[in-house]
């Protein structure tokens, strides 16, 4: 784990003391844009126009941001359009490395260097900061696009229809996007962003803090799903993409590894059906590598699990009937 200052690589691990023992994500710092035609992002962001093998993702299987990018490549059908490296599942002193081969890890394929890294500074020799998946990478002008995942699936949502094979509702449909961006603002705070909150806390107040936050969202939107049939209303949106990839994880590894154990995800059946009906969803299991997922967290994270033993289980079964 490190980041680039001025574009040189430096081994540390995230900063807590400043912040009385809170991890606090930082933004990411590439918001470029993929749309139709080239025009400007929906923000005035400078626009790239979306083609068939100009693009590629950078991700990790155990990442629930680089997951998304994965899902919605999926679900649109762009595996031929948008092409995939995928870095190894152990992250240390280098942070992400490519290593083939290992439950699902490949080369770059794209320059065939050894770091993530190396990728940033091709796109920025003098960049400082984190080094995160997903990275969308511009084969043309050689750069990246975007590092930051919640845009990215609204660009492979909406910009690439011309080259889909799936058809697909809109998972960001005009009329619920209020809606959806209030779920997403509550969900990223204290469920997808909550449980790293939790694990990556250094003193037992802010973990608490979290905890709690936490499991008072869970319940929250245990509750919604009672009389709604998705996060943001009738339809299955975005909002539902993002939270799945960290439900998916939740029994798994958030339970132990970040101490998110007041309850499992199966003790909340809406949530856990939810889970279900979404992995089950047409491409979308293929996207899911537990024991990649279960690899990374358990065998990276010195100053959490400083052996590295990863746990065998739980058994669960996301293949059951969702009843939905
Ligand atoms: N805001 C980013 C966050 C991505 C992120 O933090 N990815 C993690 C992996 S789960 C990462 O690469 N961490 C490496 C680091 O922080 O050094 C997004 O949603 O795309």
């Amino acid at each position: 784990m490190g980041k680039l200052v001025d574009g040189q690589w430096h081994d540390v691990w995230y900063d807590t003391k400043s912040s009385n023992g809170k991890f606090q994500r930082t933004d990411a710092q590439f918001r470029n844009w993929i749309t139709t035609n080239g025009s400007q992002g929906p923000n005035g962001e400078t626009g790239y126009p979306a083609e068939s093998g100009r693009y590629h993702l950078y991700v990790n299987l155990a990442c629930p941001w680089a997951h998304r990018a994965l899902i919605f490549r999926a679900l649109k059908g762009l595996e031929e359009v948008i092409s995939v490296s995928v870095v190894h599942w152990k992250m240390k002193e280098n942070g992400w490395e490519f290593k083939p081969g290992d439950l699902g890890s490949t080369k770059d394929h794209l320059y065939g260097v050894d770091y993530l890294y190396q990728i940033y500074t091709k796109a920025d020799p003098n960049y400082t900061g984190r080094v995160t998946v997903p990275v969308l990478w511009d084969k043309k002008e050689q750069t990246i696009i975007s590092n930051e995942s919640s845009e990215i699936i609204r660009m492979l949502n909406s910009s690439f229809d011309a080259f889909a094979t799936k058809t697909v509702p809109d998972f960001y449909p005009e009329d619920m996007r209020k809606a959806i961006d209030s779920v997403n603002d509550f969900v990223y705070h204290n469920i997808n962003n909550g449980v790293y909150k939790s694990g990556f806390a250094t003193t037992q107040t802010a973990y608490e803090e979290a905890y709690h936050a936490l499991f008072d969202a869970m319940d929250d939107l245990e509750k919604r799903l009672s009389s709604q049939k998705y996060l943001a209303g009738d339809r299955l949106t975005e909002a539902d993409w993002r939270l799945f990839t960290t439900l998916l994880r939740f029994d798994p590894v958030y339970y132990g590894h970040f101490k998110c154990n007041k309850k499992r995800l199966v003790d909340y059946p809406n949530l856990w059906a939810l889970t279900r009906e979404l992995y089950q969803y047409e491409g979308v299991a293929e996207t899911v590598n537990i024991p990649h997922i279960k690899a990374h967290y358990y065998g990276s994270h010195d100053t959490i699990n400083p052996t590295g033993v990863i746990p065998v289980g739980p058994d669960i079964d996301f293949n059951q009937p969702h009843n939905r």
